[in-house]
């Protein structure tokens, strides 16, 4: 939590907000932490450990081990994310995109399968409340200009029932469903 308080100060200020103002949002109400434990894979070719997706979050904090296997797309390109020790990998999620108006993007990401193992992570997830689920979130009003006009609005509700009806961790991004339309 504290590490997290410190990152939103951090990313407020590069938005050019005043510190608190993403943990006043109610950024850092909520924390999920999922733990991973990855069996060895006898066929790593023939599957994939996690595939290709978004968090649905605002910033997730990710502790792995030497096993490696989590790759981030950059530019078209799946990259590896090479494992380091005692390091913490921090990934932007679809809501820090949406409030912040395309200012930080979130990550695409995915997880490959390895033949040694076992592979463990430990993700945790900073959100706002579960009971604000159908809060409604826009971009932060501040970054807006007629240059700049709000791109998406959404609910953590509209985010699941899309991810549902999708395919979800296809690959695809949730976000072009939550664009205001620009008349
Ligand atoms: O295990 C990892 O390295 C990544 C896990 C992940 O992407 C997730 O839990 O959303
Ligand atoms: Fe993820």
């Amino acid at each position: 939590m504290s590490l997290g308080f410190t990152l939103y100060e951090l990313l407020s200020e590069a938005l050019g907000l005043n510190s608190s103002h993403l943990k006043d949002m109610g950024c850092a109400d909520g924390l999920l932490l999922w733990g991973h434990y990855g069996l060895p894979c006898p066929e790593p070719k023939q599957t994939i450990a996690s595939s290709s997706h978004c968090d649905s979050n605002f910033i997730t904090i990710l502790l792995g081990d030497q096993m490696g296997g989590l790759q981030v797309l950059r530019q078209n390109q799946w990259v590896d994310v090479p494992p380091m020790h005692g390091g913490l990998i921090v990934n932007i999620g679809y809501f820090l995109q949406i409030i912040s108006n395309d200012k930080f993007k979130s990550v695409n990401h995915r997880v490959l399968e390895k033949n040694e193992g076992p592979r463990i992570s430990a993700a945790c997830f900073m959100r706002s409340r579960k009971d604000q689920s159908s809060r409604l979130y826009r971009p932060i009003k501040e970054l807006l200009s007629k240059e700049n006009p709000p791109i998406y609005k959404f609910s953590f509700d509209d985010l699941l029932c899309i991810n549902n009806l999708s395919k979800g961790l296809d690959g695809t991004s949730s976000l072009p469903h939550f664009k205001l339309s620009r008349t």
